[in-house]
């Protein structure tokens, strides 16, 4: 393998041909600037190519790895929370590469903004022309666009030169409700650039504006205007309730023209919010510009989006009301001092379907579509259970479900085989306490991925947590034929261990329909779920089961945050 380097303006790119994005990603973020070659003056772009051959540098393009690319059209905030500074950042963490078109200077802090200076019409034109003609754009995201001027020019722009999606923030207010486009600019949204968008993401304030100024005060509400806003021509709709007043959770509604989506998170109880929609936005046109279909693609982004609020809540940016949040969190390992994971996600754990190839077999079912139809259920998290598997078999199967998984943005789990999920790549594994000790399979899998340890009481939870794991699974609850001679512990046993537990917990072991909702009602707030083997598997119709063990989960959670 040798090296090329060129000289050119100022920024560091890599490319391996071949390697996969990801790679190429963290090469290009983390690699230090030690070699004495390389003069770090700002001035200079420093241009390394890592190639299988030591022919001379070319410019043939089949020869070179695409990469994912968004352009952003958006504003430019100098307090780098919001506007073209989130985007870039959002679209890195993605791993996305992200160029930019400046509609707008913003003189902007924590505090509010303090003045903008809109960028002449014709040199938008130019910006667009210069990235759209030369470089392979997949999808372009738009942000502050504050003339109707920019607004034709940018349509004028995207019939020229076509790209795969259009996502459509339609900015009007920034956070500290200073306006960023006035009122002439919804003629635009409506009339040019709603009809070709993919999809556009408005919050309540926005939604409301594009619609004529119709009041949004509930979900009903959100529907209604999703419905109303998808009829003015865009592909999707995703109306953003961060607002929504009362409400305990951050809800959104995703409406594709046919079905409605509730999607829910955790809302986090932070004042770093500064840039959620851009990065929101910009997160969604990067699963798109890596292949995602849209649904995955704003489920990976509201999670993303979470996790980052979750990981900068106590930072401190500025002294306004709204600070930013840290777009970079999945290049910092461990959180302070804790080993808390960052890419962990705890609500993934609501409704965790364990597979088991005996109910397969039973069933005549493959494994994939076993986890298709638990995944098309609600199931939140994927966890392969393949006892009786051959290990090629096994990993064969778990390259296949890691397919189905990603594009439906839900975590997979391999249980004992650390092997296994590494070969696959897979989000982490699922051990037991006889099984390799999760302080060894963090050393061995890294940071970044999920860890879960089975624990029966409070000091294997403790030794867990100490071991670095993210969540522990609890039970068996109640009684189960699904593993042989497993204690059960019972709703007393979970419920203390879940007191003593500093990690989130699942619950496991003879749930289903007729008790989940006992099993949630215990009332312990690290309690983020259930896990599931027979209930789903061991039944005709998974997309039934699955269905309906989510509704029932829903419901008791709803139940007990309104006690
Ligand atoms: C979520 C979850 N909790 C517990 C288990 C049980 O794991 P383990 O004790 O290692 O037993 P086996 O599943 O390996 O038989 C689990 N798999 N998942
Ligand atoms: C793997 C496991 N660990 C504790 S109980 C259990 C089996 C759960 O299966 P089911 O949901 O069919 O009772
Ligand atoms: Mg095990």
């Amino acid at each position: 393998m040798a090296y090329t380097q060129g000289l050119s303006s100022s920024c560091l790119f890599l490319s391996h041909k071949g390697a996969p994005q990801g790679f190429q990603q963290s090469l290009g973020l983390n690699l230090p600037f030690t070699n004495s070659r390389i003069n770090s003056s700002l001035q200079t772009r420093i241009f390394v190519e890592l190639r299988e051959d030591s022919a001379p540098m070319t410019s043939d393009h089949s020869k070179k790895m695409k990469i994912p690319h968004v352009l952003t059209v958006a504003g430019s905030d100098s307090g780098a929370g919001a506007g073209i500074q989130a985007d870039l950042k959002a679209c890195a963490a993605r791993g996305v590469y992200c160029s930019t078109v400046i509609t707008a200077v913003t003189a902007q802090n924590t505090v509010g903004v303090q003045g903008v200076s809109v960028v002449p019409e014709d040199f938008v034109a130019e910006q667009l022309k210069s990235v759209l003609s030369d470089m392979q754009v997949d999808v372009v995201k738009t942000g502050m666009l504050p003339s109707i001027g920019i607004v034709n020019v940018l349509s004028q722009g995207l019939r020229e030169f076509p790209v795969r999606a259009l996502v459509v923030d339609p900015v009007m207010v920034s956070t500290s409700g200073d306006v960023l486009a006035g009122p002439s600019i919804l003629a635009g949204f409506r009339e040019q650039l709603l009809p070709i968008a993919d999809i556009v993401t408005p919050n309540l304030k926005e939604a409301s504006a594009l619609l004529g100024g119709q009041q949004l005060e509930t979900v009903a509400d959100m529907c209604s205007a999703a419905k109303l806003l998808h009829d003015m021509g865009p592909r999707n709709v995703l109306v953003k309730g961060g607002d929504l007043p009362d409400s305990l959770d951050a809800v959104d509604i995703f409406f594709d023209g046919k079905d409605f989506h509730e999607l829910r998170s955790m809302r986090i109880k932070t004042c770093n919010t500064h840039g959620t929609g851009c990065s929101l936005a910009s997160c969604i046109a990067a699963e798109l510009a890596k292949g995602s279909s849209m649904l995955p693609a704003v489920k990976v982004a509201k999670h993303y989006i979470e996790t980052a609020l979750d990981y900068s809540k106590d930072i401190a940016i500025g002294n306004g009301p709204q600070g930013p949040f840290d777009h970079l969190l999945r290049l910092k390992s461990y959180v302070h001092n804790s080993c808390r994971q960052v890419g962990f996600n705890p609500s993934d754990l609501f409704l965790y379907a364990v597979t088991d190839s005996r109910m397969n077999k039973k069933w005549g079912r493959s494994i994939t579509d076993a986890v298709k139809a638990a995944i098309d259920g609600g199931a939140t998290i994927i966890q392969l259970r393949e006892k009786d598997s051959e290990t090629q078999d096994f990993l064969e199967a778990a390259k296949a479900c890691f397919k189905i998984c990603h594009s439906h943005g839900v975590p997979l789990l391999i249980n004992d085989r650390i092997d296994v999920a590494l070969a696959c790549d897979a989000d982490g594994v699922h051990v037991g306490q006889s099984d390799m000790p999760a302080r060894v399979a963090r050393t061995l899998l890294g940071p970044d991925k999920i860890i879960g340890v089975s624990c029966k009481t409070p000091e294997q939870a403790h030794q867990a947590w100490i071991d670095g794991a993210d969540y522990i699974g609890c039970g068996g609850v109640y009684p189960t034929n699904t593993k042989e001679n497993n204690l059960t512990v019972g709703l007393d046993g979970l419920k203390t261990v879940c007191v003593a537990s500093k990690l989130p917990v699942v619950a496991i072991g003879g749930i289903g329909a007729s008790n989940a909702s006992s099993v949630m009602e215990i009332g312990v707030p690290n309690l983020k779920g259930v896990a599931v083997v027979s209930a789903l598997f061991d039944r005709e119709c998974i997309l039934t089961e699955a269905r309906k063990l989510h509704a029932i989960l829903t419901e008791s959670m709803l139940l007990q945050r309104t006690h």
